[in-house]
Parts: structure tokens; C-alpha cells; sequence
């Protein structure tokens, strides 16, 4: 056999590279295939065509078939071995047969010969030329390069219909193909002509040395092509990051190395994991709340992965994560995997994606077509997928039911060539779910071994804090290993708890009987510990925890830390943020100790879902009363100073500076949801006027009269009943129904929000933003503030919106993706990212997935007349009452600025009128600058300068640009001056 022998001829040596990636199976069938064999095959393929009627002109191949007979001949005088022309037969037969049953490919295949044919000389007529000693070398290396080109096309188009899923991929695999058969038809073009015009050695060279350059060209332009393509399908895939979770989850495993082994001797896993003694390809693993499944889920991965020749790709579902918990959402993570670990993916994925009309896979049915075809093109591939849990009832469903079936469809077999992991905590749906699956059931003595040595590196940790002695350490590590009782989560809150006791007698107090009595625990007494202790520190400390705590718990998405540093900077009342002095000095772990998580996306949140149904069962959070106080904060914030239209560039620029636009993303979006929720959550009366009155200010301000009729639905008239006294009540409801819009609205309604001059502020801010960082503030403070993915998508229902990208060129691809696309209302939910195709596919998936009745459906209803209200702060102007003084501010500045109103005060440069003097002093200064300005700088005693120079169009903004990092430097001197008694007064110029 060729493969066994060494290359003697030219022929051998471009044989032999065709053979080596053959399987001995192939080897030994093609190398024995005769000319006879393949006609008879074909005659084969041609009686059941005809049979059925459906003669597919296999007479093409008579080209190829005559030209290849004449090539056999010739090709004697040089090689004397009948394997050289079988493995032309061997393939051909191999690659008619399989394609016979699919036409569309039969016919391609035939064609693809029949070109080949047309490209081949028919050599007898040359024969001469080979029998002449002169020439011999030279034609002989030329027929080696026309066999190659055979063979290469008879690899390349092998290793399509050699995919188990072949059919499925052939029509956008094939159309890939053509640019590759191009340049084998190029090549045989060639080759003959070199053949026709006895070309010399000198011609041949040329020829060879073209077709190498045009061969990198084209693998260089493949390979850029590719890459496109790729990024392409990532971001039509938009996966949750898979590999962020697994790394992560890893991380936690490799700090306590040797944890979870057990699993891996475990007979039940085996049988699932270990091919060799496999039964079981379905297996569904379950435990406790916390038994610590997800970090067991990870240490399979990690061991699937060093199996040989496999392919592993895996999910995890995540608490309240609507971008994770979707049978969509499980479909894009597995499919982006299996797309960087199989090349034919590509052009099939590719084709779906810019076939399917959607900015990102959002459809169930698409996605399980997808899914089907890149899990059963595998021959080993194992799927880990946990937390289904955490996915509504149907989409749990739907996640287990359709893997399943697509192992129950695979041919007997193949059964072995899918293995589905399944993790999730143990309850009557997925006992129904998972059903017909081995279980493997987690139990407290399979954790037990694991935890005692977690226990016992938080010992050593406790010791080395407090300095302890062995029997006390040892105490501590019985004591965390019993009562956790095979419960992760409790070993690891109880282990910081005892560690961050501040001194060896609080230590002791806390492991007295009395404390921690014998038996057991239920995990929320450790977390009636810990918040005991948190809120037994000074009343600063305290106020910071239940602020932070109480963010996280009422956050409608993972707020990131640098939002929450500026939600607690913002102060409504004085309409300013703080950045510098109010955010919290200390980091999460410091308020909130174990019951908050730090996530690598920056997000913060609570250690595990458990602990805020315990915070907000014992009511150490009121849900109405935090949900009331940061619905008040985002619509006050949103309603400041520094989102007014009156504001200049360079001022926007200074509250950049200041950190004034960290939580604009999020109150942006949010505001509405969390007035809703507060609203049904029942509220004191006095929270309702409070909300009505702020609310009423910044509809007032922000509203736009819209061209077309809104048919907001009565129910939402219900639902805003409590705000029915606000004067402007029917555009509040017409603000939050398009603020409720906005987070799923399709194309068409992107433009909804333009009724809300706030959209206006949000773009400004956003220009400024990208435009160049502000020089008061130095790179690593503008960093902290607003993160380093400042391009953001201008849509909210996009997690872009806020994650934005790292640059304006990758933001700009993305944002036309938007366009003509339906998107979920729910926030958090994959399809409010994606969105659906279709009005009707949206709002089936609203209903299905979360219930929702669609609201534009409903019919707009009349609103009630207005109650009378409490009064505190009285406009001077119109004499309208107002409880909040920022909310008078707005007032004044809505109804008695430009444009509305009495407007009495006439700017003498421009002519602009004002309702109030004060208004008109600050535009002349704004506007007209040179006439008043507000200098950082000045002269001190010595006679030398202090400041940057740089000038404002106002008093209390050159004061903020003092509070900035740069502008406390250039205040330094002055104030070093002014300490030395040798003040001097700062004026306006
Ligand atoms: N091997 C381990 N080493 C260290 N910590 C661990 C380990 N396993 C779990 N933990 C910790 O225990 C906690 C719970 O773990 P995990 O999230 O894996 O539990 P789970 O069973 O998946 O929980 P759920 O019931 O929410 O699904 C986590 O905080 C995790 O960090």
C-alpha cells in the first residue's frame, strides 16, 4: 500500500500527503477502488435516479472520467502502480455515493467534475511528448501538479461531506467553497497549457512560483475573510461571557485546591464523564441551596476539557439574570463555543445570521435549528449547562426538553457522541424535567471532606489573625465543618464571619455556647449574625451598609461600583454630586463584608439569592421604602442643574470633571420602572405627594407634546392612580408608558423618547463624554468614574447602553444592528437586548416568558381632577406650591425660563426674554461671556500668579472646578497664601 511504501516518484510524495490524514478504513478502501468498481457505483446511482424519475445528467462526467482514463495511461511511463489512479476512484466513488440522496448537493458535485473535466487535457494526443527523453522530467512534475490538483479537490470537498451534519451545512459550505475550486480550475488551466505549449523549465518554474504567490494571496485574504465573518457571529451570537463565569468560578476552586475530587471518582459521574465505561450520556446533578453545584459544574468543565479529541461547551444560568436565563440566551452561549471550535460553523452560521433579519439571535425556533445542527456535527461533545433553576418554568423546559431530544434523535450509533450535564437544585419541576435521567444527588457526606478543609484553611486564616492555639483553631474548624452541614455557602459566610471579628474577645464571644449553640444552624441565623454585626458598627458605617444593601436588593440590573459611588454622591436637594466627598470611603467588602459579591464586570452584588430574601423577609431592608427613595433620587437627579439645555459645553465638561454623570446610564433608563414598583409595593401618603410633586417637575420640564396619538392603556391609569393629583397628570402617564416603551420598543419607537427633552441631555452628555477627557480630571480618576467603555449605544434596551464599547468605531457598527427590530420590555431579559423580528414574536414572548398583556392593546381612559396639595416652598412668580425646594427649582426653571411664562426680563445684547432677573443675569453671562466671567486665578501678595487662567461663565461652577483634583492645585497657593494672613479678594472679571 502507498502509505506503507516510500515515495519513490513525484507522484508518491504528492500521494502520500493526500493519505496521511486518511483513516485506515479510507486507506485501505480507496487504495484498492478500480475504475471498473466506480462505474459500476455509478451505474448504481444512476437506476435508483431513474427509478424515481430524477435523473441528476450523470453523463457530465464523462469529461473527467475520459480524461482521467488517457491521464492512468501516460502516466505509466513514469509510475507503474494501479493506487496512483485509486485514489482518484476511491474518493470519487465515495463522494457520489454520499451525496446521491441530496440533490442539491448531487448536482454540485457533478458539476464541480464536469468543470474539472472541461479544464483536463486529453493527454493521448501528447503521448509522444512524455516518451521523449528531453522533455520527460518536465512533463512528468507537470502531471504530478495536475494530480494534485485533483486530489486537493477531492480533500477539500471530502472533508465537507465527511461532517456529520453535511446536509444542513452543504448550501453555505459549498458557496465557501467555490473561491477554493476557483483556483484548483486556475491551476489545471494552467497545467494543460504548459501541457499544449511544451513549455520550457523556465515557463514551468514561472508558472509554479505565480500559482505559490497566488496561493498565499488567496489563504491571507481566507484567513482576513474568516475573521470578519467570526466577529460577526460573536456579536450576532452576544453570549453572556461564558469564560469570564468559568474563570471565575475556577478562581474560587483553585484558591481551595483538591476540593470536589470527589465527584470525579463518584460511579455515577463516571459513567457519564468516562467514555470507556459510559451508560449514561444525560445525567442531571442536584443538591442543597449553596451545596456548591456551580463550582462543582466548573471542575467538569475543566476536566471535560483535558479529555483528547472532545468538545465542551457550557452555560451558566444566573439569580435574576434575564440575560443568562433563557433558552435563547443558553442556545448563543453554547453556539458562540462550538463556533470557535468548529471551522464549518463558520460560513453556516454566518448565512443564518445575516439571513435571519435579527440584530442578534433572538428567535427559539431559529435557535434550536442552529443549535441541532452545531451539536449533532460533533462526534464527542460534552454540554455542561447549570443553574436551570434560575430559568422561568417554560425556558427550563425548553432547555432540558430540546438537548434531550436531540440526543434521543441521534442514530443508536452515535448515541455516545452527546453527553449533557445537567445542574440544578432539586425541586418538583425538575424532578419532572429531568426525569428520565440518572440523577446524581449531592450529599452532605460528599461535600463533607471538602468543606472541613475549606474550614480548615479559614481556620489557619483565623488563627493567623487573632493568634490562637491549636485546640482553639481546631474547635473552629469542627464547629464551621458540622454545621454547615454539607451546605457550601454556610461554611463560607460562617468562615468570614468569624473572621472579621475585630478582636480575639469578640471572637470568643462569638464561638461562647451561648452564641453559637450546639446542633444546627439555619443559614438565615448566620445571616442574622452578620447583619447584626454590620449594623452594631458606628452610625456612619451603618448608614453606609444599609445604602448599599439596599441598592443592590432594589437595582433592576447589577449596578456596577463606580454607579453606585455616584448614586450616594448625588444630593437632590442641593442639586450637586459630591464625587469627592460623599461616595463611600471604603469598598463593598468593607460595608458589606460576606454578603457582597464582587463581580469581574465590576458589578456588585448579594453573595447569593438567599440572603435578600432574608434581608427584606426581616425587614432590615423596607423594599417600599428604599424602592421610593431611589425612585426619588433617579427623578431628582435626573432633573438637576446639569442636565438643563441652558447648560454650555464647557460647563458639562466641569461636571464630567466632577463625576456628576456616573449614574445617568441607569436613573436614565430605571427611573419609571422604579416609580411603578414603588407604587405597588403601597406607599405612605406623604412618599405619594413627594412623588407626585417631583415627578410632576420633571414631566413638565421634559415633555414634548407628541404628533401622534398615544394609546396608553387603561391600566396603567390604574396603576398610576396615586399620582392622579400631579397638574400635568395625563402626560406623567404618557411619560412612563414611553419610558416603559423605551426599554422594549421596536425601531420605529426608538424615536418614542424624543417626546422627553431628557434624550436631548443623555446625547450631550454622552458627546462630551467621548469627546476629549476633561483636563480637570486626570485619566485614572475619569476611569473611576465612568469606567474605560464610554461609547455607548444610544438604545436602552441594550446592555450596551451601558456597557458600552471601548471604541467609537466598534459603537457605530453596532448601532444601525438596531434598526427594524422588536425589543422585550423587561429589563435585563435577553430580548430586550436583541429583540424579536416581529411585533407578534415580541409580544408571544412577553407573554410566555413573563406575562405580560400588551399594552397597546388597551384603550386610552379619561383621569380624575386634581386634589389640593401640601405647600412648602412657594414659587414667587405664579405663587405655585411645591414641598421640595429642588422641585420649585425645576418649576422656575420649566415655567419662567424662555419660552414660557411671563417674561419680563429682556436680555439688552440679544433680546431673549426671562420670567425671572436671576435667569437673565445668567444667560448674559452664559451666553454673552465677555461681559462677566469667573476666573480660576488671580494675584498673590508676592505680586506672583496663582490658577490656570481658565474662565466660567459662573460663580458656583468655578467652585466646583476648585472641588476637581486639578482644581485644588491651582487653588493650593492661593490658600496657602490666605493661611499666611495675606488674603485677597477673588472677583468676577
Ligand atoms: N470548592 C469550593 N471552594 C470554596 N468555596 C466554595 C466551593 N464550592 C462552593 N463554594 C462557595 O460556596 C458558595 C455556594 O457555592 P455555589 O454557588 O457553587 O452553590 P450552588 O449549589 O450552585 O448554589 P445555588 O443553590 O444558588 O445553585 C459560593 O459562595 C462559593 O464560592
Amino acid at each position: 500500500m502507498a502509505s506503507s511504501m516510500p515515495p519513490n516518484t513525484i507522484f508518491d510524495v504528492v500521494l502520500k500527503k493526500f493519505i496521511s490524514p486518511l483513516t485506515d478504513k479510507e486507506k485501505a478502501e480507496f487504495g484498492s477502488t478500480t475504475f471498473h468498481e466506480l462505474q459500476l457505483s455509478m451505474a448504481r446511482i444512476q437506476m435508483q435516479q431513474s427509478s424515481k424519475g430524477k435523473q441528476r445528467g450523470m453523463h457530465r462526467l464523462e469529461g473527467f472520467l475520459e480524461a482521467m482514463k488517457e491521464f492512468d495511461k501516460v502516466i505509466q511511463v513514469f509510475v507503474n502502480s494501479s493506487e496512483i489512479l485509486a485514489f482518484v476512484w476511491g474518493p470519487m466513488k465515495f463522494l457520489l455515493q454520499t451525496a446521491c440522496h441530496f440533490s442539491e448537493a448531487f448536482d454540485a458535485l457533478i458539476t464541480a467534475y464536469q468543470r474539472i473535466g472541461e479544464q483536463l487535457p486529453l493527454l493521448a494526443q501528447h503521448e509522444t511528448q512524455f516518451r521523449n527523453k528531453t522533455h520527460q522530467s518536465r512533463m512528468e512534475k507537470v502531471l504530478s501538479l495536475m494530480y494534485k490538483d485533483i486530489l486537493d479537490f477531492h480533500w477539500k470537498a471530502m472533508r465537507y461531506f465527511k461532517r456529520r451534519m453535511w446536509k444542513q451545512l452543504f448550501s453555505a459550505v459549498w458557496k465557501n467553497f467555490e473561491t477554493e475550486f476557483a483556483e484548483i480550475l486556475r491551476n489545471l488551466r494552467e497545467h494543460r497549457s504548459l501541457i499544449e505549449s511544451q513549455a520550457s523549465i523556465a515557463q514551468l518554474h514561472e508558472i509554479i512560483r505565480t500559482q505559490e504567490m497566488a496561493q498565499t494571496t488567496l489563504k491571507m485574504q481566507k484567513e482576513e475573510e474568516n475573521r470578519r465573518r467570526r466577529e460577526f457571529c460573536i456579536q450576532w451570537l452576544a453570549s453572556a461571557p461564558y469564560d469570564v463565569d468559568q474563570d471565575a468560578h475556577a478562581k474560587v476552586r483553585h484558591t481551595y485546591p483538591g476540593t470536589g475530587q470527589w465527584l470525579l471518582a463518584n460511579k455515577r459521574f463516571m459513567s457519564w464523564f468516562d467514555r470507556d465505561m459510559s451508560s449514561n450520556q444525560l445525567l442531571w446533578m442536584t443538591g442543597i441551596p449553596g451545596a456548591g453545584k456551580t463550582i462543582l459544574a466548573s471542575l467538569v468543565v475543566e476536566e471535560t476539557k483535558k479529555l483528547p479529541d472532545v468538545t465542551v461547551a457550557f452555560f451558566y444560568c444566573r439569580y435574576e439574570d434575564l440575560q443568562r436565563n433563557t433558552f435563547v440566551a443558553v442556545a448563543r452561549g453554547l453556539l458562540s463555543q462550538l463556533l470557535n471550535q468548529d471551522e464549518d460553523l463558520l460560513p453556516y452560521l454566518y448565512e443564518k445570521a445575516t439571513k435571519s433579519g435579527q440584530t442578534s439571535l433572538s428567535t427559539d425556533s431559529l435557535a434550536k435549528q442552529l443549535l441541532e445542527t452545531a451539536i449533532k456535527n460533533h462526534r464527542k461533545l460534552y454540554v455542561i449547562i447549570d443553574g436551570i433553576d434560575e430559568c422561568e418554568r417554560e425556558q427550563r423546559k425548553e432547555i432540558v426538553s430540546t438537548l434531550e431530544s436531540f440526543w434521543e434523535s441521534l442514530p443508536y450509533t452515535d448515541a455516545d457522541s452527546l453527553r449533557c450535564l445537567f445542574v440544578s437544585q432539586d425541586d418538583s419541576a425538575a424532578r419532572k424535567d429531568f426525569a428520565r435521567m440518572v440523577t446524581l444527588k449531592i450529599t452532605q457526606s460528599d461535600t463533607k471532606q471538602d468543606i472541613s478543609s475549606y474550614a480548615h484553611t479559614w481556620s489557619q486564616e483565623i488563627r493567623a489573625k487573632f493568634g490562637l492555639d491549636q485546640n482553639h483553631v481546631q474547635c473552629i474548624e469542627n464547629m464551621i465543618a458540622e454545621k454547615a452541614e454539607g451546605m457550601f455557602l454556610f461554611a463560607r459566610l460562617m468562615s468570614h464571619y468569624l473572621h472579621d471579628q475585630g478582636n480575639v474577645g469578640e471572637l470568643n464571644r462569638e464561638l461562647s455556647p451561648a452564641t453559637f449553640p450546639r446542633g444546627p444552624l439555619r443559614l438565615e441565623d448566620i445571616y442574622g449574625k452578620i447583619t447584626r454585626k454590620l449594623f452594631g458598627r458606628s452610625d456612619a458605617i451603618r448608614s453606609d451598609s444599609k445604602k448599599l444593601l439596599s441598592l443592590m436588593i432594589c437595582a433592576k440590573r447589577p449596578l456596577k461600583w463606580r454607579e453606585i459611588q455616584c448614586a450616594v454622591s448625588i444630593d437632590i436637594d442641593e442639586e450637586i454630586v459630591n464625587w469627592e466627598e460623599n461616595r463611600f470611603p471604603v469598598d463593598s467588602k468593607d460595608l458589606c463584608g460576606s454578603l457582597v459579591e464582587i463581580y469581574s464586570d465590576g458589578t456588585v452584588n448579594l453573595v447569593h439569592h438567599t440572603a435578600r430574601r432574608y434581608l427584606v423577609d426581616e425587614q432590615i431592608i423596607d423594599l417600599a421604602v428604599e424602592e421610593m427613595s431611589l425612585t426619588l433620587l433617579s427623578i431628582g437627579y435626573l432633573s438637576m442643574q446639569c442636565f438643563d439645555s441652558s447648560t454650555s459645553d464647557d460647563e458639562v465638561n466641569l461636571f464630567i470633571s466632577l463625576g456628576y454623570y456616573g449614574f445617568l446610564d441607569y436613573a436614565y433608563a430605571y427611573w419609571s420602572r422604579h416609580l411603578e414598583k414603588s407604587l405597588s409595593l403601597g406607599q405612605p401618603q406623604e412618599s405619594i405627594s413627594e412623588l407626585t410633586e417631583a415627578i410632576q417637575q420633571f414631566v413638565e420640564y421634559n415633555w414634548i407634546e407628541p404628533t401622534s396619538k398615544l394609546n396608553v392603556p387603561k391600566s396603567l391609569y390604574d396603576h398610576l392612580k396615586p399620582l392622579e393629583t400631579a397638574s400635568n397628570y395625563n402626560d406623567v402617564v404618557s411619560a412612563i408608558y414611553l419610558a416603559r416603551k423605551q426599554l422594549h420598543s421596536s425601531a420605529k419607537s426608538i424615536h418614542d423618547d424624543d417626546n422627553f427633552r431628557l434624550k436631548e441631555a443623555l446625547k450631550r452628555v454622552r458627546d462630551c463624554l467621548e469627546g476629549e477627557i476633561s483636563e480637570t480630571t486626570t485619566p485614572e480618576t475619569f476611569k473611576l468614574m465612568y469606567g474605560s467603555q464610554i461609547f455607548k449605544c444610544p438604545r436602552p434596551n441594550c446592555t450596551l447602553f451601558y456597557n458600552g464599547f471601548p471604541t467609537k468605531q466598534l459603537r457605530d457598527e453596532h448601532v444601525p444592528k438596531h434598526e427594524r427590530l422588536y425589543f422585550c420590555s423587561f429589563s435585563g431579559c435577553a430580548i430586550a437586548t436583541i429583540g424579536r423580528a416581529t411585533l407578534k414574536e415580541l409580544q408571544k414572548h412577553e407573554k410566555d416568558a413573563h406575562g405580560s398583556i400588551n399594552i397597546d392593546d388597551e384603550d386610552e381612559d379619561e383621569y380624575p381632577e386634581l386634589p389640593p396639595e401640601i405647600v412648602s416652598f412657594v414659587c414667587e412668580i405664579c405663587n405655585a406650591s411645591f414641598t421640595r425646594k429642588h422641585n420649585l427649582k425645576n418649576h422656575t426653571r420649566t415655567k419662567h425660563s424662555q419660552g414660557t411664562g411671563s417674561q419680563n426680563f429682556i436680555c439688552q445684547t440679544c433680546g431673549k426674554a426671562f420670567a425671572r432677573q436671576g435667569d437673565c443675569t445668567r444667560h448674559k453671562s452664559t451666553a454673552h461671556s465677555a461681559t462677566m466671567k469667573f476666573k480660576c486665578g488671580g494675584t498673590l501678595s508676592d505680586g506672583s500668579a496663582w490658577g490656570c487662567g481658565k474662565e466660567f461663565s459662573r460663580g458656583d461652577i468655578l467652585s466646583r472646578h476648585w472641588k476637581s483634583e486639578k482644581g485644588q492645585r491651582c487653588f493650593l497657593p492661593k490658600q496657602l497664601d490666605d493661611e499666611r494672613g495675606n488674603s485677597t479678594p477673588i472677583t468676577a472679571t
